[in-house]
């Protein structure tokens, strides 16, 4: 066997574990809920408010144990998070994903401009200090399977100093970086207004030096050709998340788009701009998403069910760059895998005679 997606047995089999490389950690207590206005808005009344509270360790670790055994129960065996501004809690969650056995990315969220809430901010330099802080103290730890991310909020919440001095950090330290890219209409136009010596929001973070072959961005909805064309020379990744584009009326990533330039992609969550932290929901999420793009478009190439799956495991841990480690189970990876009993009793599938098995063989 080289490289298989799928090991068959009776009426159980192994498949890889679900490579989740876009979740809110922090945001995992309103999930499902606060979903009826658009980013921007969204974030100002919601999110910065429920994030200022993860100051306080009790509330993080509460949250945080919930939401990594939820995601691991889900079949997440990778996941790549956002925290808070909160250096500590941020090294609890990677101390939970540790304990809990999950492979994951964990970043401190940076931001030094927040006209709306203002006490959920942090200044230049203290941004700067504390990500070296939680770098420092991570790697300290040697976790095997935990490993810490830059993470830049994104370009509206950053000064050009701050996206600097993280862009330097992740090069010197050669790390990860993760943030939010052309997520929405209002929020392109607010990048523009913002860094008007840039060609595009794409530009921003490629001037910044923080487009590597190790960053992620989710959503990238409104990437233009020449966005998408420096998402692969530099080798950056796209995670879609097609449930929060659908719930905060985002917009819907044009995925043939992507492929087309060749650019790596993974699925997100994003909770909780995404209500589920499923990673089978965003499974079906991306099908339904790319089948309305098909009934505004019947030319439009909908999305295969195997090409989908794929985007859940391998193409999760290529935007990641970690699919030397991880995604499928070619010899030499790590054995993430789940096991799945589609005859379990009290289990949501009624197996119909005639039904067989999908073996899905990738060489
Ligand atoms: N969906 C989403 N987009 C963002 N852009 C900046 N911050 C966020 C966030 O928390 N969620």
């Amino acid at each position: 066997m080289r490289s298989s997606g799928w090991i068959q047995m009776e009426s159980e089999f192994f498949m890889p574990g679900l490579v989740d490389t876009h979740i809110h950690a922090s945001q995992y207590s309103y999930a499902g809920t606060a979903l009826d206005m658009p980013l921007l808005q969204w974030l100002n009344t919601y999110t910065f408010p429920v994030e200022s509270q993860f100051k306080d360790l009790e509330f993080a670790n509460k949250v945080y144990s919930q939401v990594v055994r939820r995601t691991l129960r889900n079949g997440t065996t990778t996941a790549c998070y956002h925290a808070t501004i909160h250096t500590d809690a941020s090294l609890l969650l990677a101390q939970i994903t540790n304990e809990l056995g999950q492979r994951a990315l964990v970043g401190k969220v940076c931001m030094d401009r927040n006209n709306a809430v203002k006490h959920y901010k942090e200044t230049c330099q203290e941004s700067q200090e504390e990500t070296c802080r939680f770098i420092a103290e991570l790697l300290n730890k040697k976790y095997p399977r935990v490993k810490p991310v830059v993470t830049p909020r994104f370009a509206p919440s950053c000064t050009g100093a701050l996206l600097g001095q993280l862009g330097a950090i992740a090069k010197n330290n050669n790390l990860h970086i993760q943030s939010h890219v052309s997520e929405n209409v209002e929020e392109v136009k607010l990048v523009k207004e913002l860094f008007p010596e840039s060609e595009s929001y794409t530009d921003v973070y490629h001037k910044y030096n923080l487009l590597t072959d190790k960053t992620v961005m989710a959503h990238g909805c409104y990437l233009t050709d020449e966005e998408l064309t420096l998402f692969r020379e530099t080798g950056a990744s796209v995670s879609h998340c097609p449930n929060s584009n659908i719930s905060l009326c985002s917009g819907i990533l044009n995925v043939r788009k992507v492929l087309k330039h060749k650019v790596k992609l993974g699925l997100g969550t994003d909770v909780a701009g995404g209500y589920s932290a499923s990673m089978l929901d965003a499974v079906r999420r991306a099908l339904d998403s790319s089948k309305v793009l098909t009934i505004q478009d019947p030319e439009y190439d909908t999305l295969t069910f195997e090409e989908v799956f794929r985007l859940a495991t391998l193409g999760g841990s290529q935007a990641l760059s970690m699919d030397d480690q991880t995604g499928n189970f070619e010899v030499g990876k790590d054995f993430d895998a789940l096991r799945v009993n589609v005859a379990a009793p009290g289990g949501p599938i009624d197996l119909i005679q005639t039904d067989e098995p999908k073996v899905m063989i990738e060489t």
